[in-house]
């Protein structure tokens, strides 16, 4: 069979991920918002006796490397060997799209297009010429729908006959005569330069543009004093044009985009508003949108309890049920305590919360899917550039943190700036990831059953507001880079689909249950031995080493009002994954009627249950939280500096809230 590889490329949120997963049958993260894509994905499939290799790239809207996922487009568009480039468009947004079309095709790509989303440019009122279009641009068009998979086996085939014929899309560009006159003086120069796949032109471009890479490169081969001539190219043009050389080009392309629509496509009258810019003046009304907000938020976490709720107590009474029909089987001795308390206790304390979190993920992903969570992003973007001078799509990440910290750390690649990329990341650790959700639906059940939602509610909004505080912080004293520009686009609104919102929540939950038989399991086990060791000691005892241990540490939490060991140990272990805060404490008190429910009243009280769950909330996050900041930053000292602000803004908040209750009189 014939081997090819295409590369899939377009800007953020037109619908690649759908396609590839369409495709190769894998289960790329889709969303309606830019930016969940950040580092290229491969997959394969078989088509028509070829054996095709497809990549998944991020998102950009050009191949002027601004941040990381972009570099990565261009890397892989210029360096890696490929027979075609299938360029994924929005056709509601064809004239921004065709920006980034015209830099892939400057690149010499064998480049595709996929129109997607053209019912949604029609009803709009958009009127595309396809075919002019192709004639114009000079490359085969497709037009798909990625969501139900239309369109993709012509989409294929054309692919596979562009790779049969492959030609240099790029030689059908012009600049203008000027800048196509210099750029031409500019490869006569440069002969040996070769970069990747690109054509000789390319280089000149970004020569002229004073591209950095290229430039380096270029610096290096045989013809290097001819930079000095380049240079002097770029003065005169400048002299001529009276602008940079690289926005020349910009507006070169943009001239020529212009044109493109001219002949092919036919705008909507202007002044007429579509449904989503009504439903975003409410939305993202500068007064209105943080209400919403946290009103939507709310909600999420209402219906999470309310239909969550009823089936939580089914599972609480199957464990119960199981745990009665085994132990008469089982007997009284050690064996009995493992596979109750060791195995049972601890994954089982875990999986009664399995309906609250897939509830919470599924209607996460359909707020998501609406293209909501989009809005919610820039609402609060927008507040923070203005209160606290952060920005630049700072809360994306943040929003995704509510799903899993990593995930919303590997996402600050999107920010173009070094110091909000760190800053960022170090306030992740303080969003309150789905993890944290069995410690707030365990304590708010037993402690404050009737506002459940509220304290769940509360525990997330001073998550943020933490988050947000320290990454203002870190800004003003560690870095003094000014934040980026506030660009964000946002995506239409869209009908979710309850098979994708049902996707989205199978996949992470899955996660959950994976979790739940792994590392919470293996560490289950060994609370439980530590439990019964030394031999002979009365299980989960102050004896027992798991005890003393607890005792050593526990002092240290009694301003906080757990001072007792069995909070400390069920704290430590807790930095492997926060759930096994909780399965901690159910393997040393056992699910069931008399387990962890009916034992934790007689060790907290509803304010030393609020003060724990605020420092669960925010102290250390989890080793894969701290390795994925490691990994990105890459430094050992940011995940140092992440460890120490967690542990101390978790403690004083805990204490506040502790102190500040007793002051008040709650108990
Ligand atoms: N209705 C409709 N929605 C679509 C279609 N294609 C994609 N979507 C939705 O658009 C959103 C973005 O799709 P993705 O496939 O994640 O987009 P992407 O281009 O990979 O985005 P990045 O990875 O952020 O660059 C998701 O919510 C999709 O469900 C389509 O043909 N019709
Ligand atoms: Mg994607």
């Amino acid at each position: 069979m014939e081997k090819l590889k295409f590369l899939l490329a377009g800007n953020p949120n037109v619908g690649k991920s759908t396609i590839f997963n369409h495709l190769t049958g894998m289960k790329q993260h889709v969303g309606n918002w830019p930016g969940k894509t950040v580092e290229q994905k491969s997959g394969s499939f078989e088509f028509d006796n070829y054996d095709i290799e497809i990549i998944d790239l991020p998102g950009n809207y050009s191949l002027t490397p601004y941040s990381v996922e972009e570099q990565v487009s261009r890397d892989a568009i210029i360096h890696e060997e490929n027979d075609a480039v299938i360029n994924v468009i929005d056709a509601e947004n064809i004239q921004r799209n065709l920006y980034l079309t015209l830099q892939i095709m400057e690149t010499g790509a064998n480049t595709i297009l996929a129109v997607n989303l053209l019912n949604y440019a029609e009803d709009a009122g958009f009127k595309i010429n396809l075919k002019k279009l192709e004639e114009t641009l000079g490359i085969p068009i497709v037009v798909v729908d990625a969501r139900e998979g239309t369109g993709l086996n012509e989409l294929v085939r054309a692919t596979i006959k562009a790779a049969n014929h492959p030609k240099d899309c790029s030689s059908r560009l012009t600049y203008g005569f000027e800048l196509d006159d210099h750029v031409n003086e500019v490869k006569g120069l440069f002969p040996n330069l070769k970069i990747g796949s690109a054509p000789d032109s390319w280089t000149a471009i970004k020569l002229l543009e004073g591209d950095d890479e290229v430039i380096d490169i270029a610096e290096k081969s045989s013809d290097k004093q001819n930079l000095q001539k380049v240079n002097n190219i770029r003065r005169h043009l400048e002299g001529i044009l009276n602008d940079n050389v690289d926005d020349a080009f910009i507006n070169a392309r943009y001239a020529e985009i212009d044109s493109i629509m001219k002949i092919c496509v036919k705008k909507p009258g202007a002044g007429k508003k579509t449904l989503t810019d009504k439903i975003d003046d409410i939305v993202t009304n500068r007064i209105l949108g943080i209400p919403i907000f946290l009103i939507v938020i709310y909600g999420v976490f209402q219906l999470t309890y309310t239909i969550g709720g009823p089936f939580q107590d089914l599972i609480d009474e199957a464990f119960t049920m199981l745990i009665d029909s085994i132990t008469p089987i089982l007997g009284d001795g050690l064996a009995s305590s493992f596979v109750l308390n060791g195995v049972i206790g601890g994954v089982g304390s875990i999986l009664t919360f399995i309906p609250i979190i897939f509830i919470l993920f599924f209607l996460l992903s359909l707020i998501e899917d609406v293209g909501y969570l989009a809005r919610a992003a820039f609402v609060i973007d927008r507040a923070m550039y203005k209160i606290m001078g952060l920005s630049g799509k700072a809360f994306i990440p943040m929003i995704l943190g509510f799903g899993c910290d990593v995930t919303g750390i590997m996402a600050t690649r999107t920010l173009a700036n070094e110091s909000d990329r760190i800053s960022t990341m170090l306030a992740l650790p303080f969003i309150s990831c789905s993890a944290r959700i069995p410690i707030y639906a365990l304590f708010t059940a037993v402690f404050f059953i009737s506002n459940q939602a509220e304290i769940t509610f509360g525990l997330y909004i001073l998550g943020m507001i933490v988050a947000i505080i320290v990454a203002r912080l870190l800004k003003r004293t560690a870095f003094s880079e000014e934040s980026a520009p506030f660009i964000m686009e946002l995506p239409p609104y869209r009908l979710p689909t309850l098979k994708s919102a049902g996707l989205h929540m199978w996949e992470r939950g899955s996660l959950f249950i994976k979790k739940a038989g792994t590392i919470i399991l293996g560490t289950s086990i060994i609370v439980w031995l530590l439990g019964n060791l030394p031999p002979g000691v009365e299980e989960g005892s102050v004896q027992s080493i798991i005890g003393m241990f607890g005792n050593i540490i526990a002092p240290i939490f009694a301003p906080l009002g757990f001072g007792f060991w069995q909070a400390a140990v069920a704290l430590v272990f807790g930095i492997m994954a926060k759930e096994i805060v909780v399965s901690t404490f159910g393997t040393l008190f056992g699910v069931g009627e008399d387990g962890i429910s009916t034992v934790l009243p007689s060790l907290f009280t509803p304010l030393s249950s609020l003060s724990f769950m605020v420092f669960t909330l925010l102290y250390v996050p989890c080793f894969a939280c701290l390795g994925a900041i490691k990994e990105e930053s890459n430094s050992w000292k940011w995940m140092g500096v992440c460890v120490v602000t967690c542990c101390v803004i978790a403690y004083i908040m805990a204490f506040i809230v502790y102190q500040g209750g007793l002051l008040l009189g709650f108990t």
